[in-house]
């Protein structure tokens, strides 16, 4: 546990300090009040015939002093203990973060062990926050007085009645340690349907808001999250229940003791074997021993679990790592100064199967991009399209197979390089990034930098070379509709901000790839580019997409035939495998299964068909 008071004191070191030293003065303090407290009841019937000496003036200041300081002191932990636990709330998210996002293995955000480790540690990460405090805060002042109390209460009363006592708040404190951890497993233990209640939640709060007006499932969604709590709360109260039956024995026991004590004391004063400085000490002795609490060992044990995984899943030294980030590498940096040659990329006899699957997703693929080619790929949903790209860009290593660099296999590449590789992609995913930050700063982005050194400036820098990248990216239309142009930030939920259609962020995301070509990029990525275009964007990203891909190498994935059809060479994926490629003519008149030509006629005869109607209802 002392673990805990280590996170404590390399994150917030003064704070730390100060609270540990507030505990044992507040602790000392809690023994003092009663034994002050004793002198002058005590010293009151000698000060009320003779009038107070300087002695019984001197305790009643003593005791005033004492009492406020001890309320000061209270306030003081309370504003320490926040600024150490919001700097604790920070570090865990910025760790959590780091884990997700800094390896260049998508296997850890792809992995469901360590999403349930990451959600475990959203809901409960403040336990590290709480175990702290309780471990430099709490406890030790808990501990002490409860310490300190006893013995003054030994000499100044019966040694034996001390030890009773001391031994029912232990056996108190042990029972109550027992009680929150049982409850706490199964209050926070991420069952199923804990999982259910709160996915339904979300998806009721607002998640899929259109979806649940439209459908009407809002009391369907209610309903669910009703029952499932209910369902995952129901051991929870099985527990408690059990529990507090000898909870309420324990208890009882401990107040009949601490009752006992008193009235012996009393009786004991009654019989002139105590005096009233003697009782006026020991009663308040005996109710602080009696109350004190030693619950936060249990506390301290849930923090010391959420701590263990929160070091598991990020070790410190990656915390490190973010606070102390090196600056982002642009593609330019990585690629060095000179433009060199585009990569040549091998697929060769690739096998990949993802991690805790059954079955093989790609099965001894071929395929070549060369240097500064263009190649498109087509395939039937679930194909393995996507994860051709995983491959690509080293997010996953093949199971059997390599896969080649200008004659590098990807898997023998370190951390650093494949970090240095993914910089050389220009990519635009299915699920591209949509970031809350003016349009200006969405494009910049791509350099692997943010814009001019810093995002959200005002004023707002001089946009010429936006301009001129959004003239070619054809979004120049786009810009000049937002109301403060690239200053407009991209969230409607933000000042000023607005949201963007599909199409619109897709056209977004395609200028930012193309920003990152110009800073160095030299493999561009295309997935789906057009899913959410219009007919005109569409066809000026096919004719961008051939003028920026012959400086790179680039792969472009779609099911529309019209973005595919002008690409040089265009490959088939079936089987996990490659059945076929060529150009689209070769492909159309090829002999062999003919998968393009069957697809490209299928989709083309829609097109015509919907045409001819056009034509005919137009006649
Ligand atoms: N992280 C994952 N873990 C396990 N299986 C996965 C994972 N991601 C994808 N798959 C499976 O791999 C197969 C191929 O998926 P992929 O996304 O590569 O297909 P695709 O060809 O891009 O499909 P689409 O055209 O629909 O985008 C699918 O059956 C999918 O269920």
């Amino acid at each position: 546990m002392f673990r805990l008071a280590r996170y404590s004191f390399r994150l917030a070191p003064v704070g730390t300090v100060l609270s540990l030293l507030s505990a044992v003065v507040t602790a000392a303090l809690t023994v003092a009040i009663p034994l002050l407290l004793g002198q002058a009841i005590g010293g009151l019937p000698r000060a009320v015939a003779d009038g107070p000496g300087t002695r019984f003036v001197g305790v009643v200041v003593a005791l005033l002093v004492a009492m406020l300081l001890s309320n000061a002191l209270s306030q003081v932990g309370q504003a320490i203990w926040e600024a150490v636990g919001s700097t604790m709330e920070k570090d865990a998210a910025v760790r959590i973060g780091a884990a997700l996002s800094t390896d260049p293995d998508l296997q850890t955000i792809d992995d469901p062990d360590v999403a349930a480790r990451v959600e475990k540690l959203r809901t409960r990460s403040w336990e590290i926050q709480m175990g702290s405090r309780m471990m430099v805060s709490f406890a030790p002042q808990s501990i002490l007085s409860l310490l300190g109390s006893v013995v003054a209460l030994a000499i100044n009363f019966h040694w034996w009645v001390a030890l009773l006592m001391l031994a029912t708040a232990i056996g108190s404190a042990e029972r109550i340690r027992r009680t929150i951890v049982a409850q706490f497993d199964v209050w926070v233990g991420g069952t199923e349907p804990q999982k259910h209640a709160d996915y339904a939640f979300k998806q009721a709060m607002g998640a899929s808001a259109k979806e649940v007006r439209i459908f009407g499932l809002s009391r369907f969604l209610r309903q669910r999250y009703w029952d499932r709590t209910t369902e995952a709360f129901a051991p929870y109260w099985k527990v408690r229940s059990r529990q507090s039956v000898t909870n309420l024995g324990v208890f009882g026991g401990r107040v009949a003791v601490t009752a006992a004590a008193a009235g012996y004391a009393g009786w004991e004063a009654s019989q002139g074997r105590l005096g009233l400085t003697a009782l006026a000490t020991a009663l308040p002795l005996i109710l602080t021993v009696g109350d004190t609490d030693v619950w936060s060992i249990a506390q301290m044990q849930r923090g010391h679990l959420a701590l263990t995984w929160l070091e598991e899943l990020s070790p410190p030294d990656r915390a490190r790592l973010v606070v102390r980030e090196p600056e982002p590498s642009p593609a330019a940096v990585v690629a060095g100064t000179e433009r060199r040659r585009p990569p040549t990329i091998v697929f060769d006899d690739v096998g990949f199967r993802y991690p805790h699957a059954d079955r093989e997703i790609l099965s001894g693929l071929d395929l070549e991009l060369g240097a500064g080619t263009a190649t498109a790929l087509v395939g039937v949903n679930g194909a393995g399209k996507s994860t051709l790209v995983k491959l690509l860009a080293a997010g996953y290593l093949p199971t059997r197979g390599r896969i080649t660099v200008d004659g590098v296999d990807l898997a023998t590449l370190d951390r650093d390089e494949r970090i240095a590789w993914q910089r050389r992609m220009a990519p635009v995913t299915q699920d591209f990034i949509r970031l809350p930050l003016p349009a200006g700063d969405n494009v910049e982005l791509g350099t692997g930098l943010p814009w001019a050194g810093g995002i959200d400036l005002d004023p707002w820098p001089d946009t010429t070379d936006l301009d001129r990248l959004a003239a070619r990216a054809g979004i120049s239309d786009l810009v000049g509709r937002l109301s403060a142009g690239w200053a407009t930030p991209l969230d409607k939920t933000l000042p000023g901000g607005t949201d963007l259609s599909g199409g619109e962020w897709q056209r977004i995301g395609l200028a930012r790839a193309l920003r990152a070509v110009d800073q160095g990029a030299d493999l561009l990525v295309l997935d789906e580019p057009a899913a959410a275009l219009d007919v005109e964007s569409e066809s000026r990203l096919v004719d961008g997409y051939l003028e920026l891909a012959r400086h790179v190498t680039s792969l472009v994935i779609s099911h529309r035939f019209s973005v595919v059809r002008p690409v040089p060479r265009i490959c088939v994926l079936e089987h996990g495998r490659i059945v076929e490629q060529g150009s689209h003519e070769e492909l159309m008149q090829s002999d062999g299964p003919g998968r393009y030509r069957t697809m490209f006629t299928l989709q083309a005869s829609r097109y015509v068909e919907a045409a001819q109607d056009v034509a005919e209802v137009s006649r």
